[in-house]
């Protein structure tokens, strides 16, 4: 397990979770990492660290570099414990150490971890701190995606070390973009930005008009593989991310217990394609409500279809409705639909969250009773038409 030297004397020495397929809520395919940084200097600094299960992991890499009962340092960008999670073992193997973190990582570090005896350095945004022939600046960017979060800038060596922002969930031997590739990482970035900072827009946007400000020539997350060769191509992308810019496209996802609400589904699907807008369809049974949310994030009109069950909408439905809804995507085009025997509450329901959550529905929501026929399916398909025509 080597430490990979990232710049002359700063060094990769997180820990890869190859195994890691769920992370509170998502999927993840391609495992993922926790990286940490090590800096050289007169003083020894320690940015971020691992989930608590790879420390040993983290630990064989750092013996490789230095002896950590040296580390002067330890910077906690964010208190999520898969970056906190071996700060006491740290602490307790470097007992000298200062641990520089945000006033608010101050207060979440000590209540996740209950200890008083830690010797705190709460840094102001700006704050800068001299660790020999670099200085470590930090900004404040809170709520991208906790209250705690930071990121610590070098200006010296061009590196942005930005914690949870631009990381992406692989897990892989390559640490560097270059050496995985754009289709990839700019899949899995999508992911991580639908699934974790999307509600933060605003936030990642005055984050975004800081980064621009500073001289980079490397973005190391602690999650995934570090930006060198595709910087230029993410910062446009993360803007348009925090912007909710969409494309011209839908996103059709439902369930069914019957498949009358599928036939909708692929009537409104028949109507878009007429109006020449491509269609993603996504069924509740077999896509994960995450990954659904890559197909979101640039999806300008979301067409939402439940059959009714017991007087409102399916379970797997209200669960996805629940997740967005917290995701908070704003400057769509919604449509909701469905199939019902007798009440009809399913697709009402669903156009209801779709108003609360200030989405556009140019069209009334779309209720059939038990199969739709024919000329009901002619009728699904014109509205199609006339929502691909209003996108
Ligand atoms: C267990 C069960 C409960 C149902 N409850 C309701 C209900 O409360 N209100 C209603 O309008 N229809 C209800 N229905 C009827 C379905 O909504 C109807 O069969 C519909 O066409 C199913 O659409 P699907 O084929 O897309 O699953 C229920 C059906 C089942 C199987």
């Amino acid at each position: 397990m080597k430490p990979v030297e990232i710049k002359p004397g700063i060094y990769w020495v997180g820990a890869i979770d190859w195994n890691l397929r769920y992370f509170h809520g998502y999927v993840t395919p391609r495992g993922t990492t926790y990286n940490a940084y090590l800096i050289v200097d007169d003083k020894i600094t320690l940015v971020d660290t691992v989930k608590h299960y790879l420390f040993d992991e983290m630990l064989s890499r750092i013996k490789k570099i230095v002896d950590p009962s040296k580390i002067d340092y330890l910077v906690s960008n964010h208190v999520e414990m898969d970056h906190s999670g071996s700060v006491p073992k740290i602490m307790e193997l470097a007992p000298g150490a200062k641990l520089v973190t945000s006033p608010q990582g101050q207060k979440g570090l000590k209540r996740y971890y209950k200890k008083d005896d830690w010797d705190f350095l709460a840094v102001k945004s700006g704050e800068e701190l001299s660790i020999g022939s670099r200085t470590l600046k930090f900004v404040h960017v809170p709520m991208v995606h906790w209250p705690d979060s930071m990121v610590t800038y070098i200006p010296q060596d061009k590196l942005l070390l930005p914690n949870d922002a631009f990381g992406q969930h692989i897990a892989g031997d390559g640490r560097f973009d270059d050496e995985v590739g754009w289709d990839i990482i700019h899949e899995e970035a999508a992911t991580y930005y639908a699934n974790i900072v999307l509600p933060y827009g605003d936030n990642v946007n005055k984050a975004l008009d800081v980064v621009g400000r500073l001289d980079i020539d490397m973005i190391a997350p602690s999650h995934g593989v570090i930006w060198r060769s595709y910087i230029q191509k993410i910062l446009p992308v993360y803007r348009r991310w925090a912007g909710n810019e969409t494309d011209k496209k839908a996103l059709i996802v439902y369930d069914t217990m019957w498949d009358s609400t599928k036939r909708i589904a692929l009537a409104l699907r028949d109507g878009l394609e007429d109006a020449g807008v491509p269609v993603t369809m996504r069924f509740l049974q077999t896509s994960h409500i995450s990954e659904i949310m890559t197909d979101l994030l640039t999806a300008r009109a979301i067409l939402i279809g439940s059959p009714t069950l017991n007087n409102g909408m399916l379970p797997t439905v209200s669960a996805f409705l629940t997740y967005i809804k917290g995701l908070r995507p704003k400057k769509r085009i919604g449509l909701a639909f469905g199939s019902y025997g007798w009440g009809g509450q399913g697709a009402k329901e669903v156009a209801a969250v779709m108003k609360e959550m200030g989405w556009e529905t140019p069209l009334d929501f779309i209720n059939i009773q038990y199969l739709p026929g024919d000329e009901e399916l002619e009728s699904v398909r014109a509205a199609g038409r006339k929502l691909g025509e209003q996108i």
